[in-house]
């Protein structure tokens, strides 16, 4: 088949048995399975060390997968790639943010992949730069230094750059860290319109209280999926709990005055790192009743 027919497929990410095993000999992630389609934005979660970012770097081909497959639109990784339909918004942490680079070139990286190996920009890689800045509310920055910038205004340059490639999958990794409310809810605004342009968009992130809010599909892992699937279904109590085991901070409050029953007006907060889940009219379940 043609490039430009590949290029045509409707965004998808199949991960189907997928080991991986780093040279040191420790199996990060075990036979772990999922499917997503064009449109959806899927949280990936779990505690430090489930294998969030060991999927992150099979998925964008940085570590080769011990046994299972990766397909992008249907593609090997490596193809995919090849056809830029995979882009990346890194961690904070993992960018040097020392290196003398203006926010209009960090943007400009995203068309490396359309130019040849002289990598001179061509008009509509310009427009493309231009477009994207546009969009995430950088453009008044582009000729200041990446690092001169705050958080969120770093984070919008990087989501920038994923637009600009033209990725139909972006894969964020926790997008909200050093973020405040008001970029944070910017964000999830761009978000959702790339959504309704048939983006898919895998986020890893620990800011549970903001995936209902914004995430069509959740992946629960440690070191293996343990749940997947829509955020109503799968985004429970129980489930949480199996995720993050005793790392879960959980309180319960309410429902307990005279004038309420056992539900009524009772509510629980769980919270991993960031922003805490709140989970409305739930009952206590046995166990906690007992530590308490
Ligand atoms: N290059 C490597 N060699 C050996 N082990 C590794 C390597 N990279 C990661 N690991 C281990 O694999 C496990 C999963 O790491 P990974 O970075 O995928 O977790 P994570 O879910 O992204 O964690 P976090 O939430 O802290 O970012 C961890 O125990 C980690 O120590």
């Amino acid at each position: 088949m043609a490039r430009t027919e590949f290029n045509a497929a409707p965004a998808s990410i199949s991960v189907q048995n997928l080991t991986v095993t780093y040279p040191n000999g420790f199996t990060a992630v075990k036979d772990a399975s999922f499917a997503l389609d064009a449109g959806t934005i899927c949280a990936l979660v779990g505690v430090n060390g489930s294998g969030k970012s060991t999927i992150f770097k099979a998925i964008m081909g940085f570590v080769r997968p011990t046994s299972g497959v990766v397909k992008l639109c249907g593609l090997p990784v490596a193809e995919a790639l090849k056809n830029n339909i995979v882009a990346y918004v890194p961690q904070s942490e993992d960018v040097d943010w020392n290196f003398p680079v203006l926010v209009e070139t960090v943007v400009m990286m995203g068309r490396y992949g359309h130019m040849n190996f002289l990598r001179i920009p061509s008009r509509l890689d310009r427009r493309k730069v231009d477009e994207a800045l546009e969009r995430v509310g950088m453009s008044d920055y582009r000729h200041r230094q990446i690092g001169e910038l705050s958080g969120g205004q770093k984070k919008r340059v990087f989501l920038a750059r994923s637009l600009a490639q033209g990725g139909r999958i972006i894969l964020l990794d926790e997008p909200f860290t050093g973020v405040d409310v008001k970029t944070e809810a910017a964000i999830i605004g761009l978000l959702r319109e790339l959504r309704d342009s048939g983006h898919l968009m895998l986020v890893s992130t620990h800011d549970l209280g903001s995936i209902p809010e914004f995430c069509d599909q959740v992946v629960l892992i440690n070191r293996s999926v343990l749940a997947a699937g829509p955020t109503a279904e799968t985004f429970t109590r129980d489930n949480l709990e199996r995720t993050f085991g005793g790392v879960l901070r959980n309180r319960q409050f309410g429902g307990t005055g005279p004038d309420r029953d056992d539900d009524r007006g009772q509510f629980t907060v769980i919270s991993d790192d960031e922003r805490p889940l709140v989970l409305l009219g739930e009952r206590r379940s046995q166990r906690q009743d007992e530590e308490t």
